[in-house]
């Protein structure tokens, strides 16, 4: 699975240097960083309404939809896919509860 998520991360990486009227990760990626971050978060508001719709073939397009703008917007802030990764590796295993309960009082 992450090897498809690999290929695409190196894909738009090189995509990025493409001539922008021939490529859509070079077109979004010569509009800056906000604009990427809006079309994630747009992204994952259509990737909301399609699961709170009960729409399975919707929700996986969306889905792959998000996972893309959110490689790209990775790829333009310099953080590897690797690191994203080895973080939820990281935390395999550990509850989300005994993980929060564990966390510093505010
Ligand atoms: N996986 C994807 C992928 N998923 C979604 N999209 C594009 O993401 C865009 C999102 O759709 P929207 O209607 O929201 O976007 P839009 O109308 O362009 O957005 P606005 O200008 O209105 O903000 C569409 O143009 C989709 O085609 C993708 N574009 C590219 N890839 C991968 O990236 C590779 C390189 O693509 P290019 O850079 O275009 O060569 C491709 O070979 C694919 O592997």
């Amino acid at each position: 699975m992450s090897d498809t998520l690999a290929r695409l991360e190196a894909v738009i990486a090189e995509r990025r240097r493409a001539d922008p009227s021939a490529s859509y990760v070079a077109k979004l990626a010569a509009r800056g960083r906000a604009k990427i971050a809006q079309k994630l978060g747009e992204e994952a508001v259509e990737t909301v309404i399609a699961a709170m719709q009960g729409d399975p073939a919707g929700l996986t397009g969306e889905a792959a939809d998000l996972l893309f703008h959110l490689l790209v917007l990775l790829g333009d802030a310099g953080v590897p896919l690797a690191d994203v990764l080895a973080e939820l590796d990281r935390r395999e295993g550990v509850s989300g509860l005994t993980e929060k309960a564990a966390r510093p009082k505010e």
